[in-house]
């Protein structure tokens, strides 16, 4: 039959007795699979906990989640174990049953004394298949488990001797910029590009032995931006596609994810050429690369691993740093410098430059110790950590959570649990910790099995910065006209509502010399 024919010739047949049967049949087939579509989730509903109330077809709780209601994922977790009335209880995340933990005593329950069933994390679809070896988001697999022994290894204390060389001039350079570009306190300053400089570049050091300042700036900007446009869609709930399979049917142009990984791993490439020739031109370099045949990591591991460190480092630690400036230069704040300083020169007999050079190789200072544990507990920047899956059943108390189900720390109120910190857990206290040598003191970087293999080199990282700033200068929050103030606020310190970590709301503040003729001798050094 020529085609013109085969028009009538359709509508004949369609528009027959037998034609309209078919047709509403499959209308309503396709209503039923609509319909169960909508309700089905991965798991059944667990008896014996609450579910959160008037889940959405297909999206289950998704529309307050994602920063949708410019609250983060933590923020919205809170007010569902008010609702309910409980700090356990089960939601959908599309067709993913999840159970959240509001409470740091719940926490221990699944995430300590449960440590090894809580080890495997949950499956992102649309996201994690587009990324290669990825460390923070695979389950515990053999792979997973030997790049994490090498990252541990990279990261852990026996190893810091070698990057004393690099943070300490980077540190010396941090100051001397704030000094020089800040005018002494006469221009305000936003400090927080110039401490991811310093993190990245150590970062950068110990995967593929290359500096920031070893390659032009725009290549690094750009190389940033590929990292965080990843970072951005880790475990979040901003996107539905990965959470509701039926959108996945529907075909995308060129996925976000899919175009950042691609300039990612041409930087990576780039990085490798000039790792490669500065060893065929006979540099001996140490770093992760070149430990390769030790860890006995395949290259695909070596790079995953790389870019997993490179990935979760600079923002994290640099956030650390900002966030502790942000609430020492408030009028809250500057009595807490001055008794920082204090205690700093009192532990090393008032020898400032001791104090200095130690500031990397020990953490002598309880009271500076405590501040930074308690900027990462009162500003969670990972708020609901990063979801978990069970490898094995669990029964706890009546309650029975099957194999493969996400487990969700709602590590915001974690960290504000008055039941565990006291009545004054909202209060920012820089003394809380002093005394406390709890190895979790709270839970900033997670718990159990899967915790930040980076919890010591990120503390002393933090620790390091901040006593140096702290002995340079005075530190001002200032006011005037298009002048950016800090918000130390501990929900809204942050307005990156979408995302697995929170980034400080940018400020500026003034970068006063203590004594600038020390100043002088010491940035003199780089
Ligand atoms: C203040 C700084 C940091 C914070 C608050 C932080 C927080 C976190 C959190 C909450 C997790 C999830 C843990 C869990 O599931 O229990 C994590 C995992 C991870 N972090 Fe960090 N992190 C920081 C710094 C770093 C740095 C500097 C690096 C790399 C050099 C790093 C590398 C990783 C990796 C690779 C994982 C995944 C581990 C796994 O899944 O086995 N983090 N971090």
């Amino acid at each position: 039959m020529s085609s013109p024919d085969m028009v009538p010739e359709l509508q004949r047949v369609l528009l027959s007795k037998e034609g309209l049967g078919v047709f509403a049949v499959s209308v309503v087939g396709l209503v039923i699979f609509l319909a169960v579509e909508a309700y089905k989730t991965n798991f059944q509903k667990i008896a014996g906990i609450p579910e959160v109330p008037n889940a959405s077809p297909f999206i289950g709780h998704m529309g307050s989640l994602g920063g949708r209601l410019d609250k983060n994922d933590g923020t919205i977790y809170s007010e569902w174990a008010t609702e309910t009335g409980s700090d356990i209880y089960q939601i959908r995340v599309g067709n993913q049953r999840s159970v959240v933990v509001n409470s740091w005593a719940l926490m221990k329950e699944f995430w300590i004394n449960r440590s090894n069933t809580l080890i495997d994390r949950p499956h992102q679809p649309g996201f994690l298949d587009k990324l290669g070896v990825d460390l923070t988001g695979m389950p515990m697999t053999d792979q997973i488990r030997r790049c994490r022994q090498a990252a541990m290894k990279a990261l852990g204390k026996p190893m810091w001797p070698k990057y004393y060389h690099l943070v300490e001039p980077s540190s010396v350079g941090l100051v001397k910029s704030l000094y020089t570009k800040g005018q002494n306190g006469e221009k305000p300053i936003d400090v927080y590009y110039y401490l991811r400089q310093v993190v990245f570049d150590l970062a950068l050091s110990l995967t593929y032995g290359s500096r920031y300042g070893a390659v032009d700036d725009e290549f690094m900007k750009n190389f940033i931006k590929s990292i965080n446009a990843i970072s951005a869609v880790r475990s979040s709930t901003a996107n539905f596609r990965h959470y509701v399979p039926l959108l996945r049917l529907i075909p995308e142009r060129m996925n976000e994810t899919v175009k950042a990984e691609r300039t990612r791993a041409a930087h990576v490439e780039v990085l490798m050429k000039s790792l490669n020739e500065r060893i065929a031109a006979g540099e001996d370099i140490d770093c992760i690369v070149t430990s390769l045949d030790d860890d006995k990591l395949s290259e695909e591991e070596i790079h995953g691993t790389c870019i997993s460190l490179l990935q979760a480092a600079p923002d994290t630690v640099a956030s650390g740093v900002y966030q502790t400036i942000a609430w020492l230069c408030t009028p809250s704040g500057q009595p807490t410098q001055a008794k920082v300083v204090k205690a700093i020169l009192e532990a090393y007999g008032g020898d400032r430059d001791l104090a200095w050079r130690m500031a990397f190789r020990e953490e002598k200072v309880p009271l500076l110790v405590s501040l930074y544990k308690e900027t990462l507990r009162y500003y969670t920047f990972a708020p609901f950590a990063t979801p978990r899956r069970t490898v094995k059943d669990i029964q706890y108390k009546d309650m029975f959570f099957p194999k493969g189900i996400t487990m969700i720390m709602n590590a915001q109120q974690v960290n504000h649990d008055p039941e565990f910190f006291g009545a004054d857990a909202m209060e920012f206290k820089p003394a809380r910790f002093v005394g406390n040598d709890s190895p979790l003191p709270h839970v900033a970087f997670g718990s159990g099995s899967r915790i930040c293999p980076a919890v010591a080199i990120s503390n002393r990282l933090i620790y390091a910065l901040v006593m140096r700033l702290l002995l340079a200068f005075e530190i001002k929050e200032i006011d005037g006209p298009g002048v950016r103030r800090p918000n130390i606020d501990p929900i809204h310190f942050s307005d990156v509502y979408n995302q697995l970590v929170a980034h400080p709301r940018f400020f500026d503040s003034c970068f006063v010399a203590r004594d600038p003729a020390w100043l002088e001798i010491i940035t003199s050094e780089v």
